[in-house]
């Protein structure tokens, strides 16, 4: 188990090294459009979830829509804190 900050410092660094398979150094690859895209698809299955599927199925989707997220912040050269500052 892992907290969203955790899961952040994990993602920017393999971003930093370009770690060999990684797949979210392939998504950053494939840019904004990309996970964008990703991003919207998990929030559905996250709705979807949520309405039909129950609290397990929910949460699943739900920390893949963070996952997304998070990709989505470094592809716009964001830090938690860029986002922090708005809550
Ligand atoms: N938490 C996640 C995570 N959540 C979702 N995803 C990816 O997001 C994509 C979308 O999930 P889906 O279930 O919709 O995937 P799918 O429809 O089966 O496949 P796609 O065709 O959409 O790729 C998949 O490619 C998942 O692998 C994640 N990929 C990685 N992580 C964590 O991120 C860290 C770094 O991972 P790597 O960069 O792969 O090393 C590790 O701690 C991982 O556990």
């Amino acid at each position: 188990m892992k907290t969203f900050e955790e899961l952040f410092a994990e993602l920017q660094n393999k971003a930093a090294d370009k770690t060999p398979g990684s797949g979210t150094v392939a998504a950053l690859e494939r840019g904004v459009h990309f996970i964008g895209k990703k991003v919207v698809e998990e929030a559905a299955e996250s709705w979807m979830a949520a309405e039909h599927e129950g609290p397990e199925r929910t949460a699943e989707e739900i920390s893949q829509l963070l996952y997304q997220v998070q990709c989505l912040m470094i592809a716009s050269g964001l830090e938690l804190k860029d986002v922090y500052r708005h809550l």
